[in-house]
């Protein structure tokens, strides 16, 4: 693993504790803090040129993007030889966490914007995470391809869309009796009731509502929704249309 001259390739010892802290269920803290370590610098380094990520101090990153990822291991969903997809990615959240704190997953990073799946596939390089592909695309069209509709144990996103939007983009990618982790910052009960009104459309139940808080405070849902029959045909729509017009639900 090289990285880019001059990045410090360790968190700070006081993040590190807040990390351990998590109670994330990592196989291997020592391996997975020198990653993270190396995540966090690249991060830095990447948001100094581009508008990657909002944030712009290893506290931050720690705790908004690390900590908040690994929150997906809650409830113990996320164990074993699984094949996971992480709609809309981004910059790499929850995969990139997810990938270093639990080796065993076999994770694809889907975005629509090819800068962001270029630093994704940059970054799982350096980590050495070979067990994460990324992938760019809009879920709607992926979702519709032989080798991706039903290929996937779970399916996890964060800061996406609205739940019923999540719906329509997620379970067309589920296996039978996979899941959907939908990690969420707000949820209505308008948005959850809707959401799984949209789950049952296209072959979902919901399974239950994890609510907890970030060391910050923030306060964070976790969503899990299980397939139960097989996702109708014409789901999902053409790319846009489930953000536009979203099942049992407004456009925002
Ligand atoms: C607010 S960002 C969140 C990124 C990351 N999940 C995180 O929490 O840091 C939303 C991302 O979803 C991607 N996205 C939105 N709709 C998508 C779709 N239909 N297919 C693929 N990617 C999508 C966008 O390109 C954007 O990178």
């Amino acid at each position: 693993m090289t990285l880019p001259q001059g990045l410090a390739p360790e968190l700070q010892p006081e993040h590190q504790a807040l990390l351990r802290s998590s109670g994330a269920e990592v196989a291997d803290w020592d391996t997975a803090l020198g990653q993270f370590g190396h995540l966090s610098a690249l991060l830095l380094e990447a948001s100094a040129t581009t508008n990657l990520t909002a944030l712009r101090n290893e506290r931050d990153i720690v705790i908004k993007h690390f900590i908040d990822s690994l929150t997906c291991l809650r409830g113990g969903y996320l164990q074993g030889q699984l094949r996971v997809l992480d709609i809309g990615t981004g910059a790499g959240f929850p995969a990139l966490p997810l990938a270093i704190a639990q080796p065993d997953l076999q994770i694809t990073a889907l975005d629509a914007t090819r800068k962001k799946v270029d630093f994704v596939a940059r970054a799982a390089g350096y980590l050495g995470l070979s067990q994460v592909t990324a992938l760019a695309a809009r879920a709607e069209d992926l979702g519709r391809a032989a080798e991706h509709r039903e290929a996937y144990d779970r399916v996890v996103t964060r800061a996406v869309a609205a739940l019923p939007v999540l719906a329509e983009l997620a379970l067309p990618f589920l296996a039978p009796g996979g899941l959907l982790l939908a990690q969420k910052a707000d949820l209505s009960p308008e948005e959850l009731d809707a959401g799984l009104r949209a789950a049952q459309e296209v072959g979902g139940e919901g399974v239950t509502v994890d609510r907890f808080h970030l060391p910050a405070g923030d306060a964070r849902s976790l969503v899990i929704i299980r397939k139960v029959a097989p996702t109708p045909e014409r789901y999902p729509r053409r790319a846009g249309m489930p953000a536009k017009q979203p099942l049992f639900w407004r456009a925002t």
